[in-house]
């Protein structure tokens, strides 16, 4: 379990976090959300002990990380410096950090297979892509089977295949009872990976709930409806000021809710078959929610465009980019007190790893 409270951290004027306070359960996966620049790393870094908080604590299992016996085996995190020798073999960095650990080597090619790593494992980490690099991240962040597992960002820049295996594992370590704390400035993969959601903009959590919850906060009411008659009963509703959409297939989806609008149809002799309420997407809910907040915005998504020049304002929905520049890759914090192999308890099999089968 991750509890924070009160945690800020100042840069100079610069609230980069403000006074949040939050708890990550065990056994859920919790996302972490926020557009660039939210505060969503710093926060992760002061969890991990990687950045002195201006006031407030965060702790994890009850303790500050400076205060884990056995980090490896509490607190495993993905961040996004690299921290891996570019000239060390996956397998090397992995028994290099094992050993620190007492952690045996044993369960070093558990967690190569545990990440498809196989094939790759002896070949030099300079020669790994961006997927592979992200493997052996999550490979070195499960290596002392923590109980915290600390993502950030884990599906930047990944393809599609990537980003169903990140997600699957990210499930499959909820379910093993493990505290899993995912960041993303990505709605659409928040909303299929995670059970709860913390929010947060311009250093302020705005939200922090079951994401069903967070769905359940649709804007404005929208039913969707069918008629024989589509264009008579649009036409009528604009007289009446009702916003309406024709779809392709011939559906309005109404701004208004249910009643209203079969009222609306009983009184003008149209027939419904059928109202469907719409449920705003996360998509919409949380651009809602962050247009404050958001640090780096481009309000004409042509602006920059034949100027020759990058466009450096990247929107905070951008898919692969990220402020910080680099790739994401492993950081288990490397100033990790060593010899408490003792506490290594592996507690699951990696027999019929769900990650790496077939997304249903
Ligand atoms: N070392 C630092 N010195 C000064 N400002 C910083 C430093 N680190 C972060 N910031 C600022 O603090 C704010 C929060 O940054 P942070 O990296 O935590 O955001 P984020 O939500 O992780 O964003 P992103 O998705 O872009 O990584 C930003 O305005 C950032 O520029």
């Amino acid at each position: 379990m991750i509890e924070v409270s009160g945690l800020s951290k100042h840069y100079g004027s610069k609230r980069a976090v403000d006074d949040i306070s939050f708890t990550v359960q065990p056994g859920k996966v919790t996302g972490f959300l926020g557009p660039n620049g939210a505060g969503k790393s710093t926060t992760m870094r002061m969890i991990l002990g990687l950045e002195r908080p201006t006031a407030g604590q965060a702790l994890v299992d009850g303790k500050k990380y400076s205060q884990l016996s056995s980090p490896l085996t509490s607190v495993g995190a993905l961040l996004e410096a690299r921290a891996v020798h570019p000239r060390r073999s996956g397998i090397n960095h992995l028994r290099a950090l094992a050993r620190t650990h007492g952690i045996p080597n044993s369960r070093v090619d558990e967690v190569i297979d545990i990440t498809g790593l196989s094939s790759a494992a002896k070949k030099k980490v300079s020669g790994y892509s961006l997927g592979m690099g992200q493997r052996l991240g999550i490979a070195t962040a499960i290596l002392g089977d923590p109980s915290t597992v600390i993502l950030d960002e884990p599906v930047n820049g990944l393809d599609p295949e990537g980003v169903i295996w990140v997600r699957q594992m990210a499930r499959y370590l909820a379910s093993q009872g493990k505290t899993v704390f995912l960041s993303s400035h990505l709605m659409s993969e928040m909303s299929q990976t995670a059970d709860h959601l913390i929010v947060i903009g311009q250093g302020k959590v705005l939200a922090d709930q079951p994401l069903q919850d967070f769905l359940n906060q649709t804007g404005d009411d929208q039913v969707l409806v069918r008629t024989d008659d589509p264009d008579g009963f649009a036409e009528a509703l604009r007289r009446d000021q009702v916003g309406v959409n024709k779809q392709d297939d011939g559906a309005l989806v109404v701004s208004a809710d249910g009643r209203d609008v079969a009222q609306r149809a009983q009184s003008q002799g149209v027939l419904l078959w059928e109202i469907t309420p719409q449920q705003a997407s996360l998509e919409q809910v949380y651009m809602s929610m962050t247009s404050d907040s958001v640090e780096y915005r481009s309000s004409d998504p042509n602006a920059g465009l034949g100027s020759g020049a990058a466009n450096s304002t990247a929107g905070a929905e951008s898919t692969g980019g990220h402020s910080g520049g680099g790739a994401h890759t492993a950081a288990q914090p490397e100033a990790t007190p060593t010899g408490q192999g003792e506490n290594y308890q592996p507690s699951h099999s990696t027999e019929q790893a769900p990650w790496n089968q077939e997304e249903k």
